[in-house]
């Protein structure tokens, strides 16, 4: 996929007549836009508007665009939002790299085919080999990795993380968020981060934005 940036054109998000949020940004591909703001403010419900599931109870408006395509005229599944929350949400009852198959375009097809991708991305996330692992015998910080590489594998057309590191300890945390942001820079995606956590924004080392305050 080609590189492309994000931007979010006048979007607006009011929920019972109260603007939450009203932002306009561009984010260049491999660029971290960080959004900090209070808890309630609407941080997650700015990420739910770009990847086509927000709540009907909100009113929202304005355009989003991945380079040319405008996201929001799209269906939820065609938009490719690869979206991390803080709960890495892998299936139990799947192996590792039946997760990671899982979300590969089906056009890849051949079933070594798509196993070598699995294979060839967990080994990018540091997970080389684990693919016959079942998720629940994984640390918090390799089930991290592999939600990385799920969605690295679901041909994203940006990174948007809701707090995805919020459950690991510190040490992790700064291995994970650097892990991320290389990844995005290497693939050229923007990315938009939502966190509380002021090292997060330091080590984004792109713009914040502020909402709520
Ligand atoms: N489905 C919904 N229906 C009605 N109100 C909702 C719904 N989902 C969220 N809200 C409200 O919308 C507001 C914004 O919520 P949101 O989850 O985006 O905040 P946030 O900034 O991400 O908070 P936090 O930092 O605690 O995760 C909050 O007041 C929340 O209670």
């Amino acid at each position: 996929m080609t590189q492309q940036g994000l931007f979010l054109d006048t979007v607006s998000i009011a929920l019972a007549g109260r603007v939450l949020l009203s932002v306009t940004h561009r984010i260049a591909p491999g660029e971290v836009l960080t959004v900090m703001g209070p808890s309630g403010s609407g941080k997650s419900t700015l990420l739910a508007y770009i990847g086509g599931f927000l709540d009907p109870a909100f009113q929202a408006s304005g355009k989003v665009f991945a380079g040319s395509i405008e996201l929001t005229a799209l269906p939820a599944q065609e938009r490719h939002a690869g979206i991390l929350f803080q709960d890495p949400l892998l299936f139990p009852h799947m192996s590792v790299a039946g997760n990671l198959v899982f979300a590969i375009a089906p056009d890849v097809t051949g079933r070594a085919q798509r196993m070598a991708l699995a294979e060839a991305t967990l080994a990018g996330v540091g997970l080389e080999g684990m693919g016959d692992r079942d998720p629940d015998t994984l640390s918090g910080g390799q089930k991290a990795r592999v939600a990385l590489a799920r969605v690295l594998l679901s041909s994203p057309r940006a990174l948007l993380l809701d707090e995805p590191f919020s459950k690991l300890d510190q040490d992790l945390r700064q291995q994970m968020r650097e892990l991320v942001f290389a990844k995005a820079r290497g693939a050229g995606l923007p990315v938009i981060l939502v966190t509380h956590d002021e090292a997060d924004a330091a080590a984004a080392q792109g713009p914040v934005i502020r909402i709520g305050e």
